[in-house]
């Protein structure tokens, strides 16, 4: 195609996408309630999948539960310390110690408690010093009838973690609109949190289309292949908070519209790829009258598709986002994180919208159509310098798998010498 000027610009497809996409997705969204004990679950199997919060969770209990000691040493009565000097150390008997996980007795005034890390500091005493700061620097046998020296005094409070001074029973410990990650799950359990509000996973229809395909693991006729681009955005859907429906089709509208219309009844999105482009035989764009398709100015990614669908019935409410990708693998994920995944990670919580970015200078040069941005996949040579990986062709699956960055050749650039600083996004 060589009418350049009817390209849409990246920004302005991004746009579009992104518009259509987020409407479709929160007139979808419902929220679930889960226990905890299944996002535990998850996460020990290896898939805490990315959910966001829709409600504030609430501590039941306080954090932390009891007073209790922030360093290994002796809880003591701040005021008995109040005279210590080096010249005039206070010397006290020492009580019987504290280890975590037990409860102390009140400690009589005028004695010094010997206290660790984490375990309670006993009613009657206000502060702990730490045990290199005592004379002796070691703790007694408990048998002995020792005494211990302090040299200085201990403010009030001095390395005692209040209860309540993390959260405190009632208080929101997780607002609405926090992505539950490990810290969240950790203070969740830890503040007495049984189960949560979150958003469900959109539910992603995924349609591969073209006669030539295969589904994965089964055996290839002649001309035929495997469904690569479903196993490769039913991935990349995943990591970005999503449930995916899976669905191979030939290139026949019936087909399609069969898909469509069986689809599960939850679907908030339609992405398919390929049948977008100028064959005979383009089942999405053929079927998809209604929708918008063009070319956006990028390479590989240039004939895209959007619009929206009716599933299930003919007639039925309520339509959904369908977003159309191109059928070349590398096409097809390049216009992922193009178009959909900043627009789906920031919809669930899944992460930051967009991938890190970084600037370097190129290890060898590059030509690149003007009328164009190109995105060519490299990775970080050792010393820092850009190295491309593979060729432009969309069908280099193989060096997209091995690539970590995608390279981003601004339109208007004909040709960058090595030592050109270039823009990047890591893609792992
Ligand atoms: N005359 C023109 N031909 C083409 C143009 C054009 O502008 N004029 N654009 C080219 C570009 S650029 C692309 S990208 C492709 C896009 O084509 P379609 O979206 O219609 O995709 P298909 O023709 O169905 O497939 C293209 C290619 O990808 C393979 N494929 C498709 N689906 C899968 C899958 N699920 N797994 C693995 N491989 C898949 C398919 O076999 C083809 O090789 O059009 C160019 N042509
Ligand atoms: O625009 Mo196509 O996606 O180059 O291969």
């Amino acid at each position: 195609m060589d009418h350049h000027a009817d390209r849409r610009a990246v920004p302005e497809h991004q746009e579009a996408v992104r518009g259509l996409v987020e409407a479709g997705l929160a007139a979808a969204r419902r929220a679930t309630t889960l226990p905890l004990a299944g996002l535990l679950a998850a996460a020990a199997a290896g898939v805490l999948a990315p959910r966001t919060l829709v409600a504030d969770a609430v501590a039941g209990l306080d954090l932390p539960g009891f007073d209790n000691s922030q360093m290994d040493g002796y809880a003591v009565g701040a005021a008995d310390l109040a005279g210590a000097t080096p010249a005039r150390p206070v010397v006290l008997p020492v009580a019987a110690p504290v280890p975590a996980g037990t409860q102390p007795p009140p400690l009589e005034a005028g004695t010094a408690a010997p206290v660790m890390t984490g375990a309670p500091v006993p009613a009657g005493a206000d502060a702990v010093v730490k045990i290199e700061d005592a004379d002796p620097p070691a703790f007694p046998d408990p048998a002995a009838r020792a005494g211990v020296r302090f040299a200085t005094p201990a403010a009030a409070g001095t390395f005692v973690r209040r209860r309540g001074s993390d959260v405190a029973a009632g208080d929101v410990v997780v607002p609405a609109g926090t992505p539950v990650g490990p810290p969240q799950l950790g203070v969740l359990v830890a503040s007495g949190v049984t189960e949560v509000e979150v958003a469900e996973a959109p539910h992603v229809l995924l349609v591969s289309t073209g006669s030539e395909l295969v589904p994965a693991g089964e055996t290839l006729g002649p001309a035929q292949l495997h469904d690569a681009n479903g196993a490769a955005l039913t991935a990349a859907l995943a990591q970005v908070g999503c449930r995916v429906t899976p669905r191979v089709v030939a290139d026949d509208p019936a087909a399609l519209r069969a898909v469509l219309a069986d689809a599960p009844a939850d679907v908030a999105l339609v992405v398919t790829s390929g049948g977008v482009s100028a064959g005979a035989y383009e089942v999405v764009r053929q079927t998809l009258t209604d929708a918008w398709f063009g070319h956006v100015a990028v390479q590989p990614g240039g004939p895209q598709g959007l619009g929206t669908v009716t599933l299930g019935a003919p007639g039925d409410p309520p339509e959904v986002p369908l977003v159309a990708f191109p059928g070349n693998p590398v096409s097809a994920l390049v216009s992922f994180e193009l178009f959909l995944r900043p627009v789906l990670a920031a919809a669930t919580g899944a992460g930051p919208a967009h991938r890190p970015r970084g600037r370097a200078p190129l290890a060898t040069a590059v030509d690149s159509p003007p009328h164009l941005h190109q995105v060519r996949r490299g990775r970080l040579d050792p010393d820092g310098r850009v190295a491309l990986v593979g060729g432009p062709g969309s069908h280099l699956l193989a060096h997209l798998a091995a690539a970590t960055l995608l390279v981003h050749v601004p339109p208007g650039v004909a040709h960058l010498p090595a030592g050109a600083e270039v823009d990047y996004w890591e893609i792992r």
